[in-house]
Formats: structure tokens, sequence, C-alpha cells
């Protein structure tokens, strides 16, 4: 498959053709329709119709969608320079600032070196002892609640995750911080409104949803503000904590007000990034071996053999190889950024088709993750395909759950740490079954998450 540069078109000499194939525009409803209630369905429908390369025109905005791992590889990676963060920007910027996620340039390259040393590969290993420990009390609240009745598990996975957060990156206890998870919660759902009603509902009304965002930023801005203030009177050991660097990196700022904002926006856009997604992860996860009794065996067994009864610790990750392969099971089938979205710097040529500058160009994680050509009964869960003897030919770009090229997640390590130690301490000694009557629902938001949370029944292993 020819990316770029089109050779066939080119060496007859007719330049790129025009646009890609994809719905007429008599579709335009139906679309619409569908963006608003089944954004996965959208994109699914469109390469499973289209193929590769899809021009799909939803209302007001044309959407290049790419759906080949040498495209992927293209645009995040090859040619990242032309391609800067897409659609949903401006209302993720209202939500987050201008933090990592959502920067751009120069800008973007200085925050990315301060914050990337904190996930180093040797504080990950000081880390693994935080999600342990939080997850070791979770796990003790759920054991309490086996033979209850159904569980609220998202709402677990969430608390757990901001827990983790706020402890690694921040060393404070956020428990203290009532609300946080629910203010999150409401900036990203304002962040969605708007993306999804393209802008035509102005953010000056006073609509409750609106007042309910504002008042959500401004409670995160004061969470933050109050731990700014505490780590400034207690430094700690060796200042290489989140909070310390950005605390150091924003003194060069002239304007003290703009460091102080800068610190803010990149503290919310961590704590959002990094605590949904792994929350997502994990309630995919439950969800998935909730369904197979045989994974859940396999996991049971692993987690009693190499964990026996102590908490783990970084060393065990290695140990826990079937985990680690239900987990990338799991955002294979449930990628929790679905979708990675770019705008065209300047015209460009994918494919053999024409990229007009200010295009917005669409990678899918979880259609690429069910590609007939690269992935064998791509609906199946089956955690085999990451067994790591197992030889595979699959290109390395058909499997992005964290992106790919120089915006590759930050957080990726402690992401499928945290995931592989929960997944294995809550399979020692738990079994979490499905709620009956109760279907499991996919909902595209701007992570893929469980519609109304999932729910299941605990018992005891
Ligand atoms: C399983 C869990 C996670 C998944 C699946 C995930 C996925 C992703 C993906 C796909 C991107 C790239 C977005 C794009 O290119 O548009 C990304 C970026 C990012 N992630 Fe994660 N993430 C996870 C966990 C975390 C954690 C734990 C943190 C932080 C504590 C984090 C912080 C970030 C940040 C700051 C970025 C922006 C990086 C940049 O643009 O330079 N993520 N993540």
């Amino acid at each position: 498959m020819t990316v770029t540069n089109a050779p066939t078109a080119r060496a007859a000499g007719r330049g790129p053709r025009k646009a890609p194939p994809g719905p007429p525009r008599t579709r335009t409803v139906k679309l619409l329709r569908q963006l608003m209630g089944d954004r996965l369905a959208l994109m699914q429908e469109a390469a499973d119709e289209y193929g590769d390369e899809v021009r799909l025109a939803v209302g007001p905005k044309t959407l290049y969608f790419f759906n080949h791992p040498d495209y992927a590889k293209y645009v995040l990676t090859d040619n990242s320079e032309n391609y800067h963060k897409g659609i949903g920007l401006h209302q993720a910027k209202r939500a987050l600032g201008d933090g990592l996620l959502t920067s751009e340039g120069d800008q973007w390259r200085k925050q990315r070196r301060v914050i990337q040393p904190v996930f180093q590969a040797k504080r990950i290993a000081r880390q693994a002892d935080v999600v342990a420990d939080e997850a070791a009390t979770m796990v003790a609240r759920l054991r309490t609640k086996a033979g209850t009745g159904p569980v609220n598990i998202t709402g677990e996975m969430t608390s757990l995750t901001l827990g983790v957060l706020g402890r690694t990156l921040l060393d404070e206890d956020l428990g203290g911080h009532g609300g946080i998870g629910h203010a999150f919660e409401a900036v990203q759902d304002q962040a969605m409104f708007e993306m999804l009603s393209l802008g035509a509902v102005p953010t000056w009304l006073p609509l409750p949803r609106q007042l309910r965002f504002r008042k959500a930023r401004a409670h995160l801005e004061e969470v933050v503000r109050e731990l700014t203030v505490a780590r400034e009177r207690r430094p700690t050991v060796d200042g290489e904590d989140v909070l310390s660097r950005l605390i150091e990196s924003v003194r060069e700022e002239r304007d003290p007000r703009v460091g102080e904002q800068r610190m803010r926006d990149e503290l919310i856009t961590l704590l959002l990034a990094g605590h949904e997604t792994t929350a997502s992860t994990l309630s995919w996860a439950f969800h998935l071996v909730g369904g197979d009794p045989e994974v859940r065996e396999r996991l049971h067994e692993e987690a009693v053999r190499v964990l026996g009864d102590r908490l783990p610790v970084y060393e065990d990750l290695n140990q826990l190889t079937y985990t680690s392969m239900v987990v990338e099971e799991s955002i294979r089938l449930y990628p929790p950024v679905w979708m990675l979205s770019r705008i065209a710097q300047g015209p460009d040529e994918i494919g053999g088709y024409r990229i007009p500058s200010g295009a917005d160009v669409v990678i899918c994680p979880y259609t690429m993750h069910r590609h007939p050509e690269f992935w064998d009964a791509p609906e199946k869960f089956d955690p085999e395909r990451f067994r790591p003897d197992r030889p595979t030919d699959r290109p390395r770009y058909a499997y992005i759950p964290f992106g790919a090229g120089p915006r590759f997640c930050v957080g990726n390590n402690l992401g499928m740490m945290e995931a592989a130690f929960v997944l294995a301490m809550v399979m020692r000694e738990l079994r979490l079954e499905p709620v009956p009557d109760r279907p499991v629902v996919p909902e595209a938001m701007l992570s893929l998450r469980v519609r109304g949370g999932l729910h299941m029944n605990v018992e005891r292993a």
C-alpha cells in the first residue's frame, strides 16, 4: 500500500485524486444522528463500507478518516510536524487550558521535557509501591461488598486511579478534596457536548450544563492552587515529583500569573489524562474477564502463583505475563482513547488523495484494532494474541492504544503497571460477575467509557 505521494497517479502526470470515497450528502441526517448517538458505529460502518480511506461529511465538517497502519505511521510520526491536535482541541483547551495534551510547538516541547522524566523507569518502580498500596485499600473495600448486590466498578476504579495520581504525581491524598472526580466528569461532559453540537450553542448562554462546567473548572483550579501552595511550603526530599519540577520550571516565567496558570493547566491535564484512561482500561478488562471463566481462572492462578499473599512490587510485573496480555487485549477491543484527531497545517497527500490545509484528519484506534487484515476474528476476546513468544507479522501501527510518534502517551508505563497490578490483586481473591439483564454498552466520549458505569456482582474467589 502506498501511503504518500501516490506514485501511480503522479507517474501518469495526473496528480493526486481529489477526495476519498465516502457516504453521499443524502446520508447527512443519519450521520449526524450517529455522531450524537453511536460514534463507534459511525466509524466502523464507514471503514467497513468504504475501506482504508474515507471522506465523512458530517454537518459542516468533513473528516478525512484513514484506517491503515501505514497511514497512522505517516500522520502520527513520519509527517507529524504537519498534523497538530485536531477536532475538539478548542473545547479541550477550555476544559484543560494549555497543558501537555493540548499545546503545540515550542511550548509543548518545553513542557514535555519537564514532565517526561517523572515517568521514567526508575521512578515507576517507586510508583509501583503506591499503586499496590492504593489497590490493597480498594480490594479490601470490595471484599466488604462481596455478596451484597451490584457494585459500581467504574466508580471504584475512578477513585483508585485518582488516588494513585494524587500520590505518585503530587505526593498528596486527593481523598480530602471531595468531589474532584465529579468535577472532572462535568468538565468533560461539557467539552464533549460542545464538540458534538459543533459549536452551534454559544458558550456564554447560562445553560445549566454550562454553569456546572464553570463551577467544576473553578473547583479544580482551587484544588490545584491549594496543592501548589502546600507544596511550596513543604518541598520534597529529591524535588523530582511533577509538582516540584513544574514549580521550578515556571519560575523562569516573567509574569508570575502566567506561570501559575500554566502550572494549574498542566496538573489538571495530567490528572484528567491519567485517571479516566486507566479507570476505563480496568472497567473493560473486568467486563471482558467476567464473561470468560477460563481467562478468569488463568488470571487467578497467575496472581496466586506470582504474588502469594503479599503486595506486588515492581519486579513482579515481568512475571504477571498473562495478566499483562489480558490488559493489552482489553485495550485492543476498547482503546480508552478511541480516536486521534489532527488538523493539517499545510496541504498534503495521503494514499493518493489530496489533503487540503486545515483538513480534519482522523486515525481511529477502535477501528484500527479491529481491522480484518491485521487481526483474526477481530471481535473475539483472545489474550493469546499478545503472548510475548508468539511470532507476529502484524505492523507496529496496527496497535496504537497509546498513540505514536512525538505525542505518544507520557503515562503509558504507569497506566499499564497500574492496570496489571489492580487486575491481579482483584482476581487473586475475588470474582466479578456480570449483572444479569444489565447490558454493558460502550460510550465514546473523550474516552471510551461504559455507559452509566460498569456494575458487577462481587464474590469471593
Ligand atoms: C491505560 C491508560 C492510558 C491510555 C490508554 C492512554 C492513551 C493515550 C493516548 C492514545 C495518547 C495520545 C493522544 C494523541 O496523540 O492525540 C495519550 C497522551 C497523553 N497521555 Fe495517556 N494514556 C493512558 C494513561 C496515562 C497516564 C497514567 C497519564 C499520566 C499520568 C497519561 C498522560 C498523558 C498525557 C499528558 C498525554 C499527552 C502527551 C503529549 O501530547 O505530549 N496517560 N495517552
